[in-house]
């Protein structure tokens, strides 16, 4: 493709992306983000708007200081004293840009800057050329463009290319546009402006009406190439358009486009992050390509679908964007292919019975929990086996002797396969003694990933309810045991828990190979 197809991609989360209430960034944060920026190929990044406090003088230097691969811009008013600091911050920069923009809508003009419409031209022409002579890169904008009259348009338009500028950027600033429309005021502009071939077209919207990104791509289809956008849609009131959206719409639909941009986006996930836990904004689940739902599939035909063949509801690959993988949700809309891969994903081959009754017993549990996490599966599968589990392992008896300054001792009486054992040893506290003991003459070589007890009547005779979760060569097991003395109950769970890894690994011998 040539570079008329590519489509510069100008960041002003460190500017506009500021200007969200909220969201102000030190200039510390402000250069980890724009290094997060250069690491993802942005072209442009506009660091501040130099003159508007020392701070952001700061910041505006310390990137431009810093930053080698993206050029470094700083916005500035169409005043000598804006222009004159901008430069002045951007003197370290590799490749340096000065914006300036001037209002070029009616209402702008009569009420905000109480010009008239020819000195506004003047005023413009003006602060290009003094940018021009202090900065090779100029980029001029028609601040409210989105409600200014064409004419007057191709007029500022024509005079600030005249004088120097070499980008023209064409700003929906209150998010007035209708896509259609948008793109027709861009063409319009490319056709009439006689020397509209010496600049690069760039558009920046704001989202007022949720139609940035589509503003933005219906301005590239119609010929502006360059895109103003913020990591997570961030900006003025309701934002700007957001980089993650519209590089990943030119880049999916490149069928239609036939454009792309330089954009590395396999790091757009980890800059939106940054973004998001800088500023503390959180992205919203159902965020397109950032949230944390982009990629996940709830509903059973859809999983369906995505397990047979992933693109039949996927248009991206989540890896494209930074996400480690898809994902599967299991809930109460899930169906039973999604549920059977997920445990064959967790080792778990089950039979046709079995993998009925656990999947019923999985949609009762749904019914109350929004999201089944793998170790609610674990439990599942080991509750359906529990109805089989024949005692291999048995507490006869126990005593625990615990006294301050003395290393607890657990002694146990066991039947294994119907033959007794007695078993003792010491441990940190009584439990562990007490597992410590198990484990002499069991020799499981099983790991304890948890340990819990739950009160389950009140008072303090009341039943304590034990659970422990064994793992084994990838298997899982969760053990209960209930009684009043805590530590009975503990060793019934573990004891337990050795009898259902004898069944799981009846069941599954692919597992572990037991
Ligand atoms: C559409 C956008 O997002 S534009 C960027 C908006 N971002 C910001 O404003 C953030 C940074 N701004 C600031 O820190 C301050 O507003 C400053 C430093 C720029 C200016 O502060 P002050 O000098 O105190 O002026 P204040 O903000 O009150 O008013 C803006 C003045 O600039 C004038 N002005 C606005 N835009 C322009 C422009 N593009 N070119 C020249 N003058 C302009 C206004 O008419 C007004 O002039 P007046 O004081 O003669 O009435
Ligand atoms: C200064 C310009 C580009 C702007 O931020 C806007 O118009 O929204």
């Amino acid at each position: 493709m040539s570079s008329s197809d590519r489509v510069i991609i100008f960041d002003t989360t460190l500017r506009d992306g500021e200007q969200s209430p909220g969201a102000s960034m030190t200039g510390e944060e402000k250069l980890r983000i724009a290094k997060a920026l250069e690491r993802l190929k942005v072209d442009v990044i506009e660091a501040g708007f130099a003159i508007a406090s020392p701070g952001d003088f700061a910041a505006v230097k310390a990137i431009a200081d810093h930053i080698k691969d993206s050029t470094v811009c700083s916005l500035s008013r169409a005043l000598d004293a804006d222009i004159e600091r901008a430069a002045e911050a951007l003197a370290g920069a590799n490749s340096g840009r000065i914006h300036t923009f001037i209002a070029t809508s009616p209402i702008h003009m009569q009420h905000k800057l109480r010009m008239q419409p020819d000195q506004v031209i003047e005023q413009a022409v003006k602060a290009v050329r003094k940018a021009r002579s202090l900065c090779g890169d100029v980029e001029f904008s028609c601040e409210d463009a989105g409600r200014s009259e064409i004419d007057f348009l191709c007029r500022i338009i024509e005079a600030a290319i005249d004088a120097g500028a070499r980008t023209i950027n064409i700003p929906d600033t209150v998010g007035y546009a209708i896509p259609h429309q948008f793109g027709e005021t861009i063409a319009a502009l490319l056709q009439r402006i006689p020397n509209a071939d010496k600049a690069v077209f760039s558009v920046h919207c704001h989202n007022d009406l949720g139609l940035a990104v589509a503003n933005s791509l219906a301005a590239v289809v119609a010929g502006a190439r360059q895109v103003e956008c913020t990591i997570n849609g961030l900006g003025e009131r309701a934002g700007n358009a957001s980089l993650e959206e519209i590089v990943m719409a030119i880049k999916t639909r490149q069928d239609l486009l036939q454009l792309h941009t330089n954009i590395d986006t396999p790091h757009i996930l980890a800059a939106s992050r940054l973004v998001s836990g800088i500023t503390g904004f959180p992205v919203q689940p159902n965020k397109a390509i950032v949230g944390a739902n982009a990629f996940a599939h709830e509903s059973g035909i859809h999983q369906d679908g995505v397990l047979k063949h992933r693109e039949t509801y996927e248009i991206m690959r989540a890896q494209d964007v930074g996400w480690h993988t898809n994902k599967l949700s299991l809930g109460k809309l899930s169906g039973r292919n999604a549920f059977r891969s997920r445990l064959e994903e967790l080792g778990i081959l089950l039979g046709a019975e079995e993998l009925n009754a656990a999947f019923a017993r999985f949609k009762d549990l749904a019914d109350k929990k929004h999201e089944i996490f793998d170790e609610d599966l674990q439990a599942l599968v080991t509750d359906t086996l529990a109805e089989e589990a024949p005692e291999h392992f048995k507490l006869l008896g126990m005593e625990v002797s615990s006294r301050t300054g003395v290393a607890p001792q657990a002694r146990l009486s066991l039947s294994i396969d119907g033959q007794t054992l007695e078993t003792s040893a010491e441990g940190s506290g009584p439990v562990d003694a007490t597992f410590k003991a198990i484990e002499r003459v069991v020799d499981s070589g099983a790991t304890l990933l948890l340990y819990s007890v739950n009160a389950i009547t009140q008072g303090t005779d009341s039943q304590g309810e034990v659970t422990v979760r064994l793992e084994r060569g990838g298997r899982i097991v969760n053990g209960n045991g209930a009684d009043t003395d805590i530590l009975v109950a503990s060793a019934k769970a573990y004891v337990n828990a050795l009898n259902l890894m004898q069944v799981s690994a009846k069941a599954n011998p692919q597992v572990d190979g037991v």
